[in-house]
């Protein structure tokens, strides 16, 4: 008999007359796991309607809603059937949406200055929204990539994105969001002290009770691609956005950043993407304590998609068990274009 046959008939000896009951004398983890009554009992996390946050993609014109490729299921609303989504949203008993503009090309220019226009497409849509459903929150991410030619998110002068001028401009514009009703200012450029300027801005104008949720760490990721799509914005961008957005290595660079922002006054903060960073999320609830929200951005809504129409996965059960990981690594929501979908599960329960 070789050596290692005699190894495995003691091994499988052992195993034998291994006493379980001894081992497992102190505790034994499943008890509570045995049925659907204590399951319940003893959850630690619980995804609920309260936690969602949707973000829609606005167009010019009336009765429009069109199909974006990228995002089987997700469409581009004019402000007439965005004002039906946030009615439906209400209904559902969605919090607040998130609203981009996907403006046309020929207004787009160098500085993105039609950001700075006070009956913009974003802020058309505010208003519109804010009349017709009073008590649906309205965050507006304010950045310029949506409005400049080049598809940065800051004023670019010789091949740079310029922080200071670009900051001031942001500022400005959130005085219009605020101006045109939006509850939450989310300022998503990644510049330096946008915070602050906004903070400053906002209060000079009398909107003290307008607040900021900072993107406070939004890396460059490759998960944006579908969104750019949508915002009409890949076949402009130049180069990419490593100079302002987080490196994916960085955690805690992502932190120090997060500390500036909420010194500049942030009232909630932001990780973006989501599913890729939860680490960072569960670092920023603790180390500020502030409401922080994810980001489920718009490549993990569509790899989600696509492997469900291919047949790969439950799409429904990988969106909830996505959600309920940003609520256990320590957010108070998700920005998620799966947001009615979800609402809808949670509300048979399946949440
Ligand atoms: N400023 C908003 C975004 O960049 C959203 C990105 C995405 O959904 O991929």
């Amino acid at each position: 008999m070789g050596e290692s046959t005699k190894n495995t008939e003691a091994g499988l000896a052992a195993a034998a007359a291994v006493n379980v009951d001894e081992i497992t004398a102190r505790r034994r983890m499943r008890r509570s796991r045995g049925a659907d009554w204590s399951r319940r009992l003893v959850r630690e996390t619980r995804l609920t309607v309260d936690d969602l946050i949707w973000p829609i993609f606005i167009v010019p014109g009336t009765n429009i809603s069109e199909p974006i490729s990228a995002m089987p299921g997700v469409n581009r609303l004019s402000v007439d059937r965005a004002v039906e989504a946030a009615r439906m949203a209400a209904d559902l008993g969605i919090p607040a949406l998130a609203t981009f503009p996907n403006v046309e090309l020929e207004r787009r220019d160098q500085t993105g200055s039609l950001a700075l226009e006070a009956d913009n497409l974003i802020n058309q849509a505010t208003r519109a929204i804010k009349q017709a459903v009073p008590d649906i929150g309205v965050i507006t991410d304010v950045a310029l990539d949506p409005f400049t030619d080049h598809g940065h998110d800051g004023i670019l002068r010789d091949g740079e994105i310029v922080n200071d001028e670009t900051v001031r401009a942001i500022a400005a514009a959130a005085v219009h969001q605020a101006d045109a009703g939006s509850d939450i200012i989310a300022p998503s450029d990644m510049m330096d002290g946008r915070i602050g300027a906004i903070r400053q801005a906002l209060d000079a104008a009398g909107h003290q009770n307008v607040a900021i949720m900072s993107y406070a760490t939004k890396f460059a990721s490759a998960c944006y691609g579908p969104y750019r799509e949508a915002i009409n914005t890949s076949g402009l961008l130049k180069g990419d956005k490593r100079s302002y957005y987080l490196d994916p290595s960085n955690a805690m660079e992502a932190v120090r950043d997060a500390a500036l922002d909420v010194e500049e006054g942030a009232d909630m903060l932001m990780v973006k993407p989501g599913l890729p960073y939860l680490d960072i999320c569960r670092a920023l609830k603790d180390n500020f304590g502030l409401p922080t929200f994810a980001y489920q951005v718009s490549g993990e809504y569509s790899m989600v998609k696509a492997a469900d129409a291919a047949g790969y996965i439950d799409g429904e059960r990988i969106m909830l068990e996505t959600l309920l990981a940003f609520k256990r690594a320590g957010c108070d929501g998700i920005l998620t274009y799966f947001a009615p979908e979800a609402a809808r599960l949670i509300a048979k329960g399946l949440g």
